[in-house]
């Protein structure tokens, strides 16, 4: 058993941490233009002086100095389906530090506050983000727990294979009004089969279904379509939007970007796609939507005709790690101890028995000699399923104690069904 000192984590200042406090609805027009500040946008739309209705300014958190706004920070209250469940999820966004307090320990002393109020509510034991940039939060237990695909093809040259399940349903395009009111019972429905998505209530629909121009980036506005089988029930739903574009020798090069593709089956998601994929005049279809291991490519005859470009997605945290780790399901049995370091979250670091198997979990403290030794960022980086245990033991990041214990974690910490995220938040 290897015994290295944790990673260094910058401590917080405790004054700092004092000084921050939520923001109010008076203060939001300062607030929000800190925020694009930071961005490097100007703010546009209708919620530039009033938040929006997905806001929750009591999580939010403020640094004021003389009226000026130095720092935000803002926690959604979220539902993440995990392996087996849902579970309550503290949504991290609104960072943003003025260049004038940068690197002064200010979204260190955010960090603090906010994981310190999570886990001391108890209602969550997980933490997830979409982070601007790859190296800011691995320093505080946070890791990549889900990946997007970042698809593209050439419509004109990739074939759908032709052993696929052939729907005898009907694909139509519709307006907004019918595709929501399709398309909201739909996700309802499957939204607990697949690790990574959202409870999405009317605010977040809203949200999702916003298509401001300023946001299109020169394409069309959104299609939508719905799939429906013959005895009228709709199994599936697509949305996408175009650019025209020629060539200077006036040959089409069309582009088209699907926004949300979701099926309850794998006849609608042929029909689906066999539509999307019948556009004429587009030469490059894209999606920064679908997950790293979405079905597209292993439905196309020539695997090669699907590029894809992985990034991180949703970012993970275990907030408590017995509650969160017997929050999930395991498809295999497990009875191990895992040695977590957690330099950042002390009440996590130290010895846990994961007991797992297909109907639940339990994980408790043990002094039990541990089977593997891994960072509670490891944990994180598993715990949906999408990230292999395997990969990160050899990779040098997971110590196996026990002969074999790598290999049992590496089955029950996977899952069949790999995660996605289709809302950034
Ligand atoms: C979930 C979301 O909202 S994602 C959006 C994140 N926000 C942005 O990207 C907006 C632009 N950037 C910023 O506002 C700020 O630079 C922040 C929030 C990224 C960092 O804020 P700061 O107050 O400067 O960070 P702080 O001083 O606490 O730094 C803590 C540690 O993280 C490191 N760090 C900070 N920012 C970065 C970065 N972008 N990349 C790599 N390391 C970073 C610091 O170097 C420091 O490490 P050290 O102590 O070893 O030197």
């Amino acid at each position: 058993m290897t015994d290295a000192p944790p990673p260094a984590v910058p401590a917080a200042d405790p004054d700092l941490v004092a000084a921050l406090r939520p923001t109010t609805a008076e203060e939001w027009p300062a607030f929000g233009r800190a925020m694009s500040r930071v961005f490097g946008e100007d703010p546009t739309g209708p919620y530039v002086d009033v938040p929006r209705p997905t806001a929750e300014l009591d999580r939010s958190l403020a640094l004021v100095e003389d009226g000026f706004v130095a720092a935000t920070a803002g926690i959604y209250s979220l539902e993440l389906t995990v392996p087996g469940g849902v579970v309550p999820t503290a949504g991290i966004t609104w960072i943003t530090v003025s260049p004038t307090h940068r690197r002064r320990g200010v979204l260190t002393a955010v960090m603090r506050r906010q994981l310190d109020e999570v886990h001391a509510a108890g209602t969550e034991p997980l933490a997830a983000l979409w982070a601007a940039e790859g190296g800011i939060y691995g320093r505080f237990g946070y890791a990549p727990a889900v990946w997007r695909g970042g698809v593209a093809l050439d419509p004109s040259r990739a074939r759908l294979r032709a052993d696929l399940p052939v729907s005898d349903g009907r694909t139509t395009l519709v307006d907004l009004d019918d595709y929501r009111a399709a398309a909201v019972p739909l996700y309802e429905r499957l939204r607990r089969e697949l690790p990574g998505n959202l409870a999405r209530d009317s605010r977040w629909w809203d949200r999702k279904l916003r298509d401001d121009k300023d946001d299109r980036d020169g394409f069309t506005e959104r299609r939508y379509v719905l799939h429906t089988a013959p005895d009228g029930t709709v199994t599936g739903y697509a949305s996408y939007r175009q650019k025209e574009g020629w060539s200077p020798r006036y040959e089409p090069e069309g582009k088209l970007q699907v926004v949300d593709l979701v099926a309850a089956d794998a006849p609608t998601r042929t029909a689906l796609w066999r539509f999307l994929l019948g556009h004429d005049l587009v030469r490059e279809l894209s999606s920064w939507t679908l997950g790293s291991e979405d079905p597209l490519r292993a439905m196309v005859a020539d695997p090669r005709s699907v590029a894809t470009t992985p990034s991180d997605a949703l970012w993970l945290r275990l907030v408590d790690v017995g509650r969160a780790l017997a929050a999930r399901r395991y498809p295999a049995p497990i009875d191990l101890v895992l040695e977590v370091r957690d330099a950042f979250c002390p009440w996590n670091d130290g010895r846990w028995r994961l007991t797992g198997h297909p109907a639940g979990g339990y994980c408790g403290r043990t002094d039990r000699d541990p089977d593997l030794v891994l960072g509670v960022e490891d944990l994180a980086a598993v715990y949906l399923g999408g990230v292999s245990l395997g990969t990160l033991h050899r990779a040098g990041r997971v110590t196996e104690v026990s002969p074999g214990a790598v290999a049992l974690a590496s089955t029950s910490f996977s899952w069949p069904v790999a995660p996605q995220s289709p809302d950034p938040f």
